[in-house]
């Protein structure tokens, strides 16, 4: 089943809670949060206070994507902020294998994140112990950029991968996702697509989910 995830970065921050509970209404999987500490990117975005007061108004599971350096020294923090998910990036972390272990030992999935430039094989031997991959789509920082085309044969390569080893990570696609990059992305192999600009940037967030919806899911059940 292939599932979307809203990115709150495009949303208005003034009414996020109303801004969570359309989408969640509307049907959506998860809600994706993008926590920006303005040194692994340039921008600064939301820490852990906005996702313990977004915990308690949705049912949502929270996707708690750490653009940060030093990822390890949060993650107790995220965690008791009530995420569902941790991703870190694979560039912040010394050490990835301890990192996703310690994420791992509290009730919560385990991602890794990779940059565009960022090959599959660097994180080759942690891949059994993930529960999610999460490819950008676009270099890491901001919303609304454009999707990186090159990233598609990336999804693919990771896809084939899952099946020859029979892993069972999920694979999130993660900028520059709108109706057409969604179902490339479905069609590629990936599992979770997240939408920040192609959701909440738009007035009739209806509308948008369905065709995002849509367009995917002729690849449901695959
Ligand atoms: O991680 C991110 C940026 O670093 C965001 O999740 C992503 O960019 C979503 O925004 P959009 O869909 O507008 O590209
Ligand atoms: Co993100």
């Amino acid at each position: 089943m292939k599932k979307i995830a809203p990115s709150i970065l495009s949303a208005n921050f003034a009414r996020l809670q109303e801004e969570i509970n359309e989408v969640e209404q509307l049907g959506v999987d998860y809600l994706h949060i993008d926590v920006m500490d303005g040194h692994f990117v340039p921008n600064i975005t939301i820490g852990p206070l906005v996702v313990e007061a977004i915990k308690p108004i949705t049912k949502l599971p929270l996707d708690v994507h750490l653009m940060i350096e030093n990822p390890d020294k949060y993650i107790h923090t995220f965690v008791k902020a009530g995420a569902s998910i941790i991703t870190v990036h694979q560039e912040a972390c010394t050490h990835l294998h301890r990192t996703i272990q310690q994420i791992k030992k509290h009730d919560v999935k385990a991602g890794v994140s990779l940059n565009p430039a960022t090959p599959i094989s660097t994180i080759q031997h942690i891949l059994p112990d993930v529960d999610l991959v999460l490819i950008m789509t676009v270099n890491p920082g901001f919303g609304g950029q454009t999707f990186i085309r090159e990233m598609v044969p990336k999804i693919e390569a990771l896809a084939q991968i899952r099946n020859d080893y029979h892993y069972d990570f999920l694979i999130e696609v993660d900028g520059g996702i709108n109706e057409k990059t969604a179902f490339t992305c479905a069609k590629a192999g990936a599992d979770i697509l997240v939408a920040g600009s192609a959701i909440f940037g738009q007035e009739d967030r209806k509308h948008a989910i369905h065709t995002i919806r849509q367009s995917i899911e002729r690849f449901q059940g695959e």
